[in-house]
């Protein structure tokens, strides 16, 4: 092969360890996505795997601009927004939530339950959907469909499609969020567009990508290489694996984000912060409102 032409998988060009920091109010995470190392990966902002106890949560507080996607792994999360959208999700359950142009929500452990352990990701929103409605899809683990491509391997397609078998996910910002648990001595190949960029975030266990073999430890964060191939070649050796593979299309717009709001522009992010002074624009709602589970 010329050393111009593209590689048959893509693979690793970056492997960063996420390590526990706190966030929200007595919660603990390990950003992934975010962090000084990895500011962002367009079109990806954050990725948190927060572990939270009957002590702490991520109260009351907005966001514009954006989607936020919560996945549980274990526990049970509550969330309460500012327009009477409640619920409760367990593990393997998820809510994609699109901020678009105001949201005041609250993201609570159920107090009874041991800690809610999962991730949070958010994915940014093209110019044209920031100040789209906000909306809620939400789908229990059992309504996520699941790919088998060989014994031992089970994808989770939370977003888009993975060996035949596709979500029902309604992606403003082309995504792929796939959850996958590999047992020992597996290979499998997914497939990826040629122009998303993506990363694997490490859960448990060992995996090794690429066609070099790299080596994905838990906790890692594995950014993929941006050639335009359009398979990714994953194995385990001597372990089982769990992660998340996550991958979408990037917006190429300018990202000014002021903690939970994203926007385009500085002139943006001033608007937004004298709409939601002045519950305006998106936020009417948040006048006087105050979640009933923070
Ligand atoms: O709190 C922030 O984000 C979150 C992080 C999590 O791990 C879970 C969550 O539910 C949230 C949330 O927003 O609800 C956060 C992160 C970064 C930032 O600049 C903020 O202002 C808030
Ligand atoms: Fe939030």
């Amino acid at each position: 092969m010329s050393s111009t032409s593209t590689p048959l998988s893509r693979s690793i060009t970056k492997a960063i360890l996420s390590k526990e920091q706190s966030e929200g109010v007595g919660a603990r995470v390990r950003r992934s996505i975010g962090r000084p190392e990895l500011r962002n990966h367009d079109p990806f902002l954050m990725l948190d795997e927060f572990s939270v106890d009957k002590n702490g949560g991520f109260p009351d507080h907005p966001h514009r601009g954006f989607e936020t996607v919560t996945y549980m792994l274990e526990g049970q999360f509550q969330h309460e927004d500012f327009a009477g959208h409640k619920g409760t999700i367990g593990p393997g359950d998820l809510q994609w939530m699109t901020a678009g142009r105001g949201i005041v929500h609250s993201e609570m452990p159920v107090k009874s339950q041991t800690r809610a352990h999962g991730l949070q990701l958010w994915i940014n929103l093209p110019r044209e959907h920031k100040m789209c409605e906000p909306q809620y899809q939400e789908l229990l683990d059992g309504q996520i469909p699941r790919a088998t491509p060989q014994d031992g391997v089970v994808v989770k397609v939370i977003a888009g499609e993975s060996h035949g078998v596709k979500s029902q996910i309604y992606t403003r910002t082309p995504t792929m969020y796939l959850d996958f648990k590999m047992d020992k001595n597996k290979t499998i190949t997914q497939t990826i567009p040629s122009t998303y960029t993506g990363f694997i975030y490490m859960l448990k266990g060992k995996a090794y990508i690429g066609d070099k073999e790299f080596e994905g430890k838990a906790h890692h964060t594995l950014t993929l290489s941006e050639d335009g191939a359009t398979t990714v070649k994953i194995q385990t050796k001597d372990d089982d694996a769990h992660f998340v593979f996550i991958a979408g299309e990037p917006l190429k717009e300018p990202i000014v984000q002021h903690g939970p709001f994203v926007m385009n522009s500085s002139e943006e992010i001033f608007d937004t912060f004298v709409d939601y002074q002045n519950n305006k624009n998106g936020f009417e709602r948040a006048r006087n409102w105050h979640s009933t589970i923070a």
